[in-house]
């Protein structure tokens, strides 16, 4: 995950530059995962080209938030537990909204900053829980979203038992199987239900305002979450 000042950086450095050429129907795409809780982002994004697609992955932000703590917890391996970081005060059960797991969950609140600046028919949201679950269809939507043909189908697709997740198959040429590496999938340790309660209450209503302000809604308050 790109560091948002690095991030700013580049985009002060004129993200068009550092881009490849692109040829008549070809797109030119760049992922960076802190862009949607970068508050300059949509304001520079826009000013450099405005009718940019902007392709936004979310999941469970309890998932997320525990997924980002995964990942900060191999590498520093001497962080306290989430069920400590999560809270401002856990008698009260007042939960740390500025702990960054937390705070990038909020999805309603960076959403309403690229409204700003963006149509939400320019914004496609994708399910990280059918990603996994039917990435194949979660594919078609992408592609449909960005005008292509329905290349990739679930004939690209198979589930690898020892991954525990899709992997490609890569059919049309004679390469070997490929799954996303050993950072993707990893797995999370188990929190404490009683906190996983408490972060169900404080997401759901920005769950809400997010599925209405998108018009879509992905019932992650239906989900058991671990
Ligand atoms: N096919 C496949 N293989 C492995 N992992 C998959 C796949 N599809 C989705 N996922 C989920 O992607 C999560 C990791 O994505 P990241 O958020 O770390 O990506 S990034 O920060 O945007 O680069 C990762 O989260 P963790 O499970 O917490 O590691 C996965 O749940």
């Amino acid at each position: 995950m790109l560091d948002a000042s690095i991030f700013v950086f580049i985009m002060d450095l004129n993200i068009r530059n550092l881009m490849p050429k692109t040829l008549d129907g070809q797109i030119t795409m760049e992922k960076t995962p802190s862009y949607f809780v970068t508050n300059e982002a949509p304001k520079r994004i826009h000013s450099m080209a405005r009718d940019t697609k902007l392709i936004v992955v979310v999941r469970n932000p309890i998932t997320r938030a525990i997924s980002d703590y995964t990942q900060t917890l191999s590498k520093k391996p001497e962080i306290p537990s989430f069920e400590v970081l999560a809270f401002k005060n856990r008698t009260l059960g007042l939960i740390d909204a500025s702990w960054s797991a937390i705070r990038i969950g909020i999805y309603a609140l960076h959403l309403e900053n690229w409204l700003q600046y963006f149509p939400l028919s320019q914004i496609l949201f994708v399910s990280g829980e059918r990603l996994i679950s039917d990435p194949a269809g979660e594919m078609a939507k992408v592609q449909d979203f960005l005008g292509l043909k329905r290349i990739v189908t679930d004939k690209h697709f198979y589930f690898n038992e020892t991954k525990g997740f899709p992997c490609l198959k890569k059919p049309e040429d004679s390469g070997a199987p490929r799954c996303l590496g050993k950072s993707k999938g990893r797995t999370h340790p188990k929190i404490d239900p009683d906190v996983i309660h408490r972060l169900k209450k404080f997401y759901k209503p920005f769950n809400m305002m997010f599925y209405q302000m998108i018009g879509q809604n992905f019932q992650w308050e239906q989900e058991e979450t671990q």
